[in-house]
């Protein structure tokens, strides 16, 4: 917990409830630097391969404490703290029950891949099986990532979802709906309300009208009453309940969290764009008033709806795994000790990846391809490869992956991108950055601060009508401090490799169909082995038969 000097100055609070961690910050209006803050870690599930799951309670006490430990550390200038806002990571489902507050299943978590079932179930139903078929209403491809899937899969295998929804007790949210409700009161009248940004990430939500959509809701066969009011992202929704800390304070604002740190970084105008680099990595471009609809595989998303001002639209490209590769090269290849200390030295060890290509698809790859059917991939191999070779290749695959994207912008908008400001932990380091600015050929600027998610959310929060202690247009408003890398590359060099990268994703992609039919092959001779020689022709038809059958059913 960090502190720092006391002023007059009004203070926001700021929930910020991530994939890994949860925090509670405080920051001084029109001022970037939080004043004090608290995280916690927060637990992740893998009970199968490719499944992610969080305890929505877990989420919820560790918010309680965050704040608890803050106001403590404050003291009585925590009574300066004129409202709150609640910025979470996207998509991430919780069903509950509306009379006793208890979750329904643990939260899944938006990397979860559990529902390619339903995906495809999804997919058979439109026309040419086209992955971009609802995309004119909600501005999403059809994926596992965003959140119906993940209702429709819980309202299917889940009986205490059913019963709840059946007997009209069900209510789903986000994360940022999950703590809203509990800290307004929880069974006691808390709001059941989201924000314009996280409805967008549902595929429920219709892009043009921002209400849900009554088509892609009967798609899916979610009933509406199970679902929050949209509202927008700077407004007074309610306050903290009776009995908790910061009783009575506002709650003001509520955004997805890539969306509060395209604010954060200041990306107000259109033409501006920004890029987190954390577990995944997450690419939005502020495109105004504009709805753009991607012909490149982005995604068409909210970035901000300020009270009743007209909503400013987003083109997003967002990465399965970034960080989340070096944390692989760690935990399971062994190749580092500590990501943050030994992947840079690592990785500066050689002059370049030797030739190797790693294509990190360990759940599909997200924008701009959409493939659930990749995995990943190291090519390039030869004798002389080393750790070294590999662990560089691996920050290569952020910032190509990085490139994949603004292609597809340039392409979209029409006019390239000429910088791109970056954040999150990642940007600690300086070779991944260098490298970023060499493959994609643009200035990339760094923001020095690791608090730029929480500082959009409390812009927002603190601007809230109402709230008035933030003024975004100030012309006193503090800016962040940053540093730039310039690229060091030739034109020539950039494509050269590019091109490498694209046949690299190339042979990524199909990878896990292939792995499935593989399972059954198996499957088929072990039973085969067990069978007696007179029946062996009738019983590899019929198994053929079968696992063909299998195949087709997962
Ligand atoms: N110096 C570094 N070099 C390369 N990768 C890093 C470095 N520091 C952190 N990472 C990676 O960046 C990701 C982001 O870290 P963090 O913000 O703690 O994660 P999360 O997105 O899981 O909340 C992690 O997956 C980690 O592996
Ligand atoms: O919590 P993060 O930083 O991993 O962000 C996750 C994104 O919001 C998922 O869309």
């Amino acid at each position: 917990m960090e502190t720092s000097s006391s002023s007059e100055k009004p203070l926001i609070g700021v929930i910020d409830a991530g994939t890994r961690t949860v925090k509670f910050c405080v920051f001084r209006s029109q001022e970037t630097k939080e004043i004090a803050e608290h995280t916690i870690d927060i637990s992740t599930y893998t009970p199968k391969e490719g499944w992610s799951e969080q305890d929505p309670k877990e989420i919820l006490d560790a918010v309680k404490s965050c704040m608890e430990k803050v106001v403590k550390c404050l003291g009585s200038e925590s009574e300066k703290i004129r409202a709150i806002g609640i910025t979470n990571q996207r998509e991430t489902t919780i069903l509950w029950d509306k009379t006793t507050g208890e979750p329904l299943y643990n939260a899944l978590v938006w990397n979860d891949i559990r529902t390619d079932s339903t995906v495809d179930i999804i997919l058979a139903k439109v026309p040419e099986n086209n992955t971009n078929y609802y995309k004119p209403i909600c501005g999403l491809p059809i994926s596992p990532y965003f959140s119906a899937f993940k209702v429709k899969w819980l309202m299917h295998y889940v009986s205490d979802v059913k019963k709840a929804v059946t007997a009209k007790k069900c209510l789903f949210g986000t994360v940022d709906t999950w703590i809203l409700w509990n800290l307004t009161g929880g069974v006691n009248g808390g709001l059941h309300l989201t924000d314009v940004t996280n409805a967008s990430r549902t595929f429920l939500m219709n892009i043009e009208l921002l209400n849900w959509d009554p088509v892609l809701l009967h798609t899916f066969k979610i009933p509406p009453e199970i679902l929050p009011e949209i509202r927008s992202s700077s407004e007074i929704y309610g306050r903290i309940a009776k009995g908790l800390t910061l009783e009575d304070v506002p709650i003001s604002g509520i955004l997805g969290n890539q969306q509060a740190s395209l604010l954060g970084q200041g990306c107000m105008r259109e033409g501006e764009a920004k890029n987190t680099y954390r577990s995944g990595c997450f690419l939005l471009y502020n495109t105004g008033n504009s709805k753009v609809q991607s012909t490149h595989g982005l995604v068409t998303t909210v970035a901000y709806k300020f009270g009743d001002k007209p909503a400013v639209f987003a083109l997003e490209g967002s990465v399965a795994v970034a960080g989340a590769a070096m944390k692989w090269l760690r935990d399971n290849m062994g190749f580092l000790n500590d990501v943050q200390r030994d992947t840079e030295s690592l990785a500066q060890e050689v002059f370049n990846t030797g030739d190797v290509y790693f294509v990190p698809a360990f759940k599909g790859l997200y924008a701009p391809y959409w493939r659930k059917d990749a995995r990943g991939i190291i090519c390039g191999l030869t004798a002389f490869s080393t750790k070294q070779h590999i662990v560089r290749a691996a920050l290569e695959a952020v910032c190509f992956q990085t490139r994949d994207i603004l292609e597809a912008m340039n392409k979209d908008c029409g006019i390239p991108l000429s910088k791109l400001h970056v954040d999150g932990k990642m940007t600690q380091n300086s070779l991944l950055m260098q490298l970023q600015a060499d493959i994609s050929g643009i200035p990339v600027i760094r923001a020095q601060s690791q608090d730029i998610t929480a500082l959009g959310m409390a812009m927002a929060a603190g601007s809230a009508q109402g709230i008035d202690v933030w003024d975004l247009e100030a012309e006193d408003r503090q800016l962040v401090p940053s540093d730039t890398f310039l690229p060091t590359s030739t034109e020539d060099e950039r494509d050269a490799r590019y091109t490498k990268w694209k046949m690299a994703v190339q042979r990524s992609l199909g990878w896990s169909v292939a792995k499935k039919s593989e399972a059954m092959t198996e499957e088929r001779y072990r039973l085969l082995a067990s069978v007696p020689g007179s029946l062996y022709i009738m019983s590899s038809f019929g198994l053929i038969a079968l696992s063909e059958y299998l195949t087709k059913a997962v």
